[in-house]
């Protein structure tokens, strides 16, 4: 076996490597704090917004953000699509994140995906949503580890990974990564690997 195939430490969701790379150690372990992650999918076409301000700014991404405290993840995620995108819409929990940076608290962001929704989108002090066709994702203005596990959520396929990044300046420089699904939910399996 690979030593890539071996879950790294932190994800407990039962899954097969499907990406996997970069090199040394995986990180050490730090105190974890959570986010979330929402996608709205209608037809062939995804709605991202550009991050105007703080963590992942001038990157395009899922509306999302910190979960508070005594808030529920689910209510968190519908809190932020509300607050970043203006519209509310029924969630279905898509995959898990790991992202870990020395020195910082690791964050879990649990992703989501919509198909429906209600209110009108509209542009936020964080947010400026814009639809994307499914083939013409900006992967290099999103995070590195986005073309791994994007491809996973669009096919409906729940993922877990992680992703240890190093920040150097303003830069975040990927180190290793590693995307895993549940090899017992094959249903579309073709459309992503
Ligand atoms: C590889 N790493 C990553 N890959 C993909 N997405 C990532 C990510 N690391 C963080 N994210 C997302 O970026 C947003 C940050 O949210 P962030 O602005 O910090 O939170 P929140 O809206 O609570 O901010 P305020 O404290 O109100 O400014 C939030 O959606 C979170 O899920």
């Amino acid at each position: 076996m690979n030593s890539m195939d071996a879950k790294p430490p932190g994800i407990i969701d039962e899954v097969k490597m499907v990406h996997g790379g970069g090199s040394g150690d995986w990180f050490p372990a730090e105190e974890i704090r959570k986010y979330t992650n929402v996608f709205l999918i209608q037809g062939d076409r995804l709605l991202l917004g550009y991050k105007k301000r703080g963590l992942g700014i001038h990157k395009y991404n899922g509306f999302g953000g910190k979960v508070e405290p005594n808030e529920s993840t689910l209510d968190a995620a519908q809190r932020e699509l509300q607050e970043e995108a203006g519209i509310i819409a029924p969630l279905e929990h898509a995959g898990t994140l790991l992202f870990v940076v020395p020195g910082s608290k690791w964050a879990h962001i649990d992703i989501f995906r919509a198909e429906e929704y209600s209110g009108t989108i509209a542009e936020s002090d964080e947010m400026r949503p814009e639809w994307f066709n499914k083939g013409e994702i900006p992967f290099d203005n999103m995070w590195d580890t986005d073309r791994y596990w994007l491809p996973l959520l669009l096919a409906n396929r729940p993922f877990s990974g992680r992703a240890d990044y190093e920040k150097k300046g303003e830069d975040f420089i990927l180190k290793k990564w590693w995307f895993g699904i549940n090899p017992n939910t094959v249903s579309q399996a073709n459309q992503c690997i």
